[in-house]
């Protein structure tokens, strides 16, 4: 069986190019993904100014704090610098350009005025509370890399060089299947032998939260012929199909016999708990990954393998952000797959919900996220873990 860092690097090798690039206005860039580097085309700030309202001067011209100099100028943000007068003071104010010819910026709180002129109380070094031109960006500079998820401070970077539109990719179209006989949609009736389907919902708020656009595919029956037009039909709108339940082992697990029929499986079962059952492969040039049905391995699967995978078909850099090391508040024994425990991060350290099993869906809304425990590994109190809370899901 693959490990789990096995089985990713198996489908990040095999994911896809990503979708082609679409310009979009920076209100509507946020969480879509960059498809070229963006190059800063002007230096941030555009020439040297003020950090500080006070006064500019050259700092040689000082010659103590008794001695006024007299007010040669005035300049406020959004005025050109102009030139500074030598042996003189020139009021400035926070952002504004420094006068040709200043070096340096004293704080009013240090100035004292008087009809003779202005003292400055401290002495001045050249540099004193002067943002240097291109200290924040500099014209040339790449500033945000092919591939980055945009967060809120890239847009802001973006307009901060003067771009109103980005290209980022298309957005992902991600194909969701649900399979099994027993399932009842949320507001219909619970018939005797039916269970509400969760994962419908479940992995439709998990891709809209990731960015991608969902394909609702709706319930498949335990039919192979029903599911395997299902999934063409799925394969044929998406760039992704995701399906959950039915790929087990049991005569009504017909998801890996029918991706076999209409395509290829290429990963069967992966070293972890939850989750070992999955399967991946392609129908045609469609990406088919099939996550296991209990509610707790659909969520767990889909946050460690699926989501990584639908980055990268995505065009998105991997994450780089490490789990936090957080001891365990609590006794395992050791598993022979690796676990994916829901667990709390309290002053105590980590706290495991009592019911790890895979059909419970309740702990991962008591959690705060996801211990790591390798196989082998005995959890005492004190053990220290890797911990996912879910902001590195997100
Ligand atoms: N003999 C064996 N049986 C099982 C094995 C095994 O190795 N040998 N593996 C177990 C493991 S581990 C898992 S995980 C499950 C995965 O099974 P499937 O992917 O085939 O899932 P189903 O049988 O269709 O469903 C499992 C469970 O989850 C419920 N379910 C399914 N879909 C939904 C949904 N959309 N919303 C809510 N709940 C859902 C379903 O009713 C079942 O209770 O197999 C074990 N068996
Ligand atoms: O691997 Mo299954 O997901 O334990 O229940």
């Amino acid at each position: 069986m693959l490990s789990v860092e096995q089985a990713i690097a198996r489908l990040l090798a095999d994911a896809p190019g990503p979708p082609a690039s679409e310009p979009v206005p920076l209100a509507a860039a946020r969480g879509r993904v960059l498809a070229v580097p963006l190059v800063a085309t002007v230096d941030v700030p555009p020439a040297d100014n003020s950090a500080m309202d006070g006064y500019a001067l050259a700092a040689a011209d000082w010659r103590g704090a008794d001695q006024p100099l007299p007010l040669g100028g005035r300049v406020a943000a959004g005025q050109v610098g102009g030139d500074h007068t030598p042996h003189t003071v020139t009021r400035i104010f926070t952002g504004a350009e420094l006068p040709n010819g200043a070096d340096a910026v004293a704080m009013q709180e240090n100035c004292r005025v008087d009809d003779d002129g202005v003292r400055v109380l401290k002495q001045p070094v050249a540099g004193d509370h002067v943002r240097a031109r291109g200290q924040d960006t500099a014209r040339g500079a790449n500033v945000l890399p092919a591939g980055r998820r945009l967060l809120a401070q890239d847009i802001g970077v973006a307009a901060s060089v003067g771009c109103a539109a980005l290209p980022v990719r298309r957005r992902l179209r991600v194909a969701v299947v649900a399979n099994g006989d027993e399932l009842v949609e949320p507001g219909a009736e619970a018939g005797p032998g039916k269970i509400f389907n969760s994962n419908r919902y479940l992995l439709g708020a998990l891709l809209g939260q990731w960015g991608f656009d969902v394909v609702d595919m709706g319930v498949a029956p335990d039919r192979p012929e029903v599911i395997a037009e299902r999934f063409s039909h799925a394969a044929d709108q998406a760039d992704v199909v995701l399906s959950c339940g039915g790929v087990s082992v049991g005569e009504e697990d017909h998801v890996k016999a029918v991706l076999e029929t209409i395509g290829q499986l290429s990963l069967w079962r992966i070293a972890m708990k939850p989750g070992k059952p999955l399967a991946y492969g392609r129908i045609g040039e469609t990406p088919f990954l099939g996550l296991p049905g209990n509610p707790a391995s659909a969520l767990v699967t889909a946050m460690i393998i699926a989501r990584p995978f639908l980055a990268a078909c995505q065009g998105a850099l991997p994450a780089e952000t490490a789990p936090l090391m957080v001891d365990a508040a609590f006794t395992a024994p050791a598993p022979d797959r690796q676990c994916y425990l829901r667990v709390r991060h309290t002053g105590r350290g980590l706290e495991a919900y009592t019911n790890q099993s895979s059909g419970i869906l309740l702990g991962a809304s008591w959690a705060d996220g996801l211990a790591i425990q390798p196989p082998g590994l005995a959890i005492e109190p004190g053990t220290p873990l890797q911990f996912l809370p879910w902001a590195l899901l997100a």
